[in-house]
């Protein structure tokens, strides 16, 4: 397990930028390596500004494959939808065909059985795998150290047989990645900004800490990247 990589900038528009610059040549590589570049996306407010800014870019569009790492349990159309926020800023302004677009299914009223569909979509587009290894995962955090909708004291944080769960947060399922898909990636890079995310990411980088309390001490890929603003990240400077 290689250290992660943890960088400070000036501010999010910084962040946006190096994110972005980070994003296109792992998604370029990951092409030019196995002629397709796997993704999940995160939700939340973070990552809206790099999702219109790679939609900007002129990527190889054709040989993207896209997933969620977790979603709310909202129709698309939603105001709270993961991929309604990403379709919007991004994947509506180019040209993946659609059919390699992944949606997490919220329709059947039934979290675990729309979780187990998304399994057997996953499972589709990575015949092969036990456990699929996506090239790139984007992941917030939220300021009680969770990440994807892999909440602090919850169940979806013991689940190490099923590549999809159900989340929960306040009561409210979600689903979401578990922990080993999320590991198996080639890479996660980590989007977070705000002062109020400082405390959550003392606790998880720090030396000893529970994993329960701050789930995103769970993460260990292969190349994980933590891209922080001075907000989130002050603390970690060098004083
Ligand atoms: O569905 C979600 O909300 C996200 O997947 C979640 O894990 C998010 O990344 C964090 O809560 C940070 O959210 P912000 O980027 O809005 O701070």
């Amino acid at each position: 397990m290689t250290a992660p990589h943890i960088e400070v900038l000036p501010d999010k528009a910084a962040l946006v930028e190096r994110a972005l610059t980070l994003s296109v040549q792992l998604i370029q590589d990951a092409i030019a390596q196995r002629g397709r570049c796997t993704l999940a996306l995160a939700g939340g407010s973070t990552p809206k500004p790099l999702y219109e800014a790679l939609a900007q870019t002129n990527l190889p569009w054709s040989f993207l494959h896209i997933f969620w790492g977790d979603e709310r349990y909202v129709p698309i159309d939603h105001p709270d939808s993961n991929a309604g926020m990403a379709k919007t800023a991004w994947l509506e302004r180019v040209p993946i065909p659609p059919q390699q677009i992944h949606p997490v299914p919220t329709a059947a009223g039934d979290p675990a059985a729309d979780a187990h569909q998304y399994e057997q979509s996953l499972r589709s587009v990575f015949p092969d795998a036990d456990v699929p290894t996506f090239d790139l995962i984007f992941l917030g955090m939220g300021d009680d150290g969770h990440t994807a909708s892999l909440f602090p004291h919850t169940e979806a944080l013991q689940v190490r047989d099923r590549l999809v769960t159900v989340g929960h947060k306040d009561g409210q399922p979600r689903i979401t990645f578990t922990v080993p898909l999320i590991n198996q990636a080639r890479t996660v890079l980590f989007l977070v900004a705000g002062a109020n995310k400082q405390h959550a990411l003392s606790q998880v980088f720090a030396e000893e800490g529970d994993a329960q309390m701050f789930p995103s001490r769970l993460i260990h890929s292969q190349s994980l990247w933590w891209l922080l603003d001075h907000g989130a990240g002050q603390a970690l400077l060098p004083r």
